[in-house]
């Protein structure tokens, strides 16, 4: 089965707002990130950005149509992005997942070296953890955090264990997150979600620094 010029075209012409949005947020410093939206599930296909491209432009060569061995479906000089895999990965272990998009922050960053030890961010009685579709009193979130592995097989493949199925993200150590959803908008604002409930920890954290140096407090 082949990718209609449809669903190519709508695909690629919604990752242009989802990367331009994202874009303006500075959350792709350096040409990192990458994005992915599902196109078909039998056999697995989806959009994904190409590798190394400057993700506040738009070109006619920013995207490409990959299976689910990250192969190019079409002819193309394009590469997909390096960490097309874990794109991959993650719609292999959650077939509900339509979209799903990887952004480095500082914020994702700092939270992923702090609680690096403990494999995992945690956070509770957050309002915006409804945001990741957790609506419970009180609700804990538990952020999976997975070491850099330079080596994508080894980082997918890490994800992939990672994966919880109630929580539509992954940390990678000082690298960035993994979010996805069954859409993306949904996808979009998970990541969103993340971002927020990061930088918050952050700035709660700074806080109590500084409110712990205030009252000579040693830390
Ligand atoms: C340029 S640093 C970031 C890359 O190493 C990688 O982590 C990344 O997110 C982007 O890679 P890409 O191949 O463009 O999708
Ligand atoms: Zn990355």
């Amino acid at each position: 089965m082949t990718t209609t010029l449809e669903q190519r075209t709508a695909a690629f012409k919604k990752l242009d707002e989802i990367k331009l949005t994202f874009a303006r947020r500075d959350w792709f410093p350096g040409t990192s990130g990458n994005l992915s939206i599902k196109i078909s599930d039998v056999p697995l296909q989806f959009a994904v950005t190409a590798s190394g491209k400057d993700k506040t432009k738009l070109s006619p060569e920013d995207y490409l149509i990959v299976d689910g061995d990250c192969n190019s479906v079409e002819p193309t000089n394009l590469k997909p992005s390096a960490e097309t895999l874990v794109h991959a990965v993650v719609y292999q272990s959650i077939p509900d997942a339509g979209a799903c998009f990887h952004v480095h922050t500082i914020a994702n960053n700092v939270i992923s070296e702090v609680y690096a030890q403990k494999q995992s961010f945690t956070i509770h009685g957050q309002e915006l953890i409804k945001g990741l579709g957790i609506w419970e009193e009180n609700a804990l979130l538990n952020v999976p955090i997975v070491e850099n592995y330079a080596d994508i097989p080894t980082l997918a493949a890490a994800i992939k264990e990672a994966i919880k199925p109630d929580v539509p993200g992954v940390l990678i150590r000082n690298h960035g997150i993994y979010a996805w959803g069954r859409n993306d908008f949904e996808a979009k604002r998970h990541i969103e979600a993340f971002e927020f409930l990061f930088e918050y920890q952050l700035r709660l954290l700074q806080v109590g620094n500084l409110s712990a140096k205030a009252s000579g407090i040693a830390i």
